[in-house]
């Protein structure tokens, strides 16, 4: 395509969707940017502009970023070695000190320069700011294969949050900022922790009562066995997938994010692809929507 041909499909996209997205004017969308799909440069450009879309139609967006493979590259960088539990890094001290400093440091700031340059006003926060999000150590367990005990298993500062101060988001909304909110929280033990980026933003969902929360990533949606997308899944769908085996890996704590959030406030949940250009936009007036959408309760789009 060439640029006048990119712009037309452009505006097309942005026309077209409008009138659907001007029924939530009023309402948050939470939106979480994964580390896998803000690869692209112009997919986060194209990702920045339907963020300041959305909040000129009088959407209140709020974005929580993930960067796990920037922390991994970090990591592997200063020579620290890293693992995941069930999708969790295992996170001592220096770890989490490096965490921080990837996703509050480095790429919060590179999304709060993206809003700007797409003619939108970013506040960058983590969970530490304004007493945004309390986070406690999360407690797992594992069985032993030898001897099928269950044991406690040690994951360092992976924290979950227990309590959301959502005054500050409130704030930065109503003065016209989008606030773009790093997954790091502070414990009341006044440790720092390191949360699982598509938690935080379910957390949030909840606590914000949002219209939608947006999960960004690198695959259409929910695929099945076949590797069809699955359009529409409500709680019950999502544990027979579980149990037959058919999600797996980063998607489970993804899938069961969504399920806490539409059953805790938040009217709806979508899994969809980060890449694909104005994916947000496309998933309210196309027939199939982008992407899966989970809803408590199976009532259409
Ligand atoms: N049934 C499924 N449908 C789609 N993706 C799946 C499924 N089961 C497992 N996955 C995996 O989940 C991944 C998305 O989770 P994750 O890598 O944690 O994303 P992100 O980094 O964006 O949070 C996909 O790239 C895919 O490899
Ligand atoms: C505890 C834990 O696993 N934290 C994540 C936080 C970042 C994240 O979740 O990023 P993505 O959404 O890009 O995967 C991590 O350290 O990778």
């Amino acid at each position: 395509m060439n640029d006048m041909d990119t712009i037309r499909a452009k505006a097309e996209t942005l026309i077209e969707a409008l009138p659907y997205l001007r029924r939530y004017a009023g309402r948050t969308f939470v939106v979480k940017y994964g580390g896998h799909a803000m690869g692209e440069e112009r997919a986060a450009r194209e990702f920045a502009e339907d963020v300041v879309l959305l909040k000129a139609v009088g959407i209140n967006p709020v974005v929580v970023h993930g960067g796990g493979p920037q922390i991994g590259a970090m990591l592997a960088k200063l020579g620290v070695e890293s693992r995941f539990v069930d999708g969790l890094r295992v996170t001592d001290k220096a770890t989490a000190d490096i965490a921080e400093m990837v996703l509050s440091g480095a790429i919060n700031k590179q999304l709060v320069g993206w809003i700007a340059r797409a003619g939108g006003r970013a506040l960058g926060l983590s969970g530490k700011d304004g007493g945004l999000v309390t986070a406690t150590k999360v407690e797992r367990t594992q069985k032993d294969p030898e001897s099928n005990i269950e044991r406690a298993l040690d994951l360092g500062f992976v924290g979950e949050p227990t309590h959301v101060d959502t005054s500050v988001i409130e704030t930065a909304t109503a003065a016209g900022l989008i606030p773009v909110v790093a997954p790091i929280g502070a414990g009341e033990d006044g440790h720092t922790y390191n949360i699982n980026a598509d938690t935080m933003a379910g957390a949030l969902a909840s606590a914000l009562g949002a219209a939608r929360l947006f999960l960004l990533t690198d695959v259409a949606g929910v695929l099945d066995k076949s590797g069809e997308l699955l359009t529409d899944l409500t709680p019950a769908d999502i544990a027979e997938l579980r149990a037959d085996g058919t999600i797996g890996g980063g998607m489970i704590p993804k899938l069961e994010t969504c399920v806490h959030a539409v059953e805790n406030g938040c009217d709806a949940a979508v899994v969809l692809d980060g890449r694909v250009p104005h994916a947000m936009l496309l998933e309210f007036f196309t027939e199939q929507g982008a992407g899966t959408l989970i809803r408590a309760e199976e009532d259409g789009r």
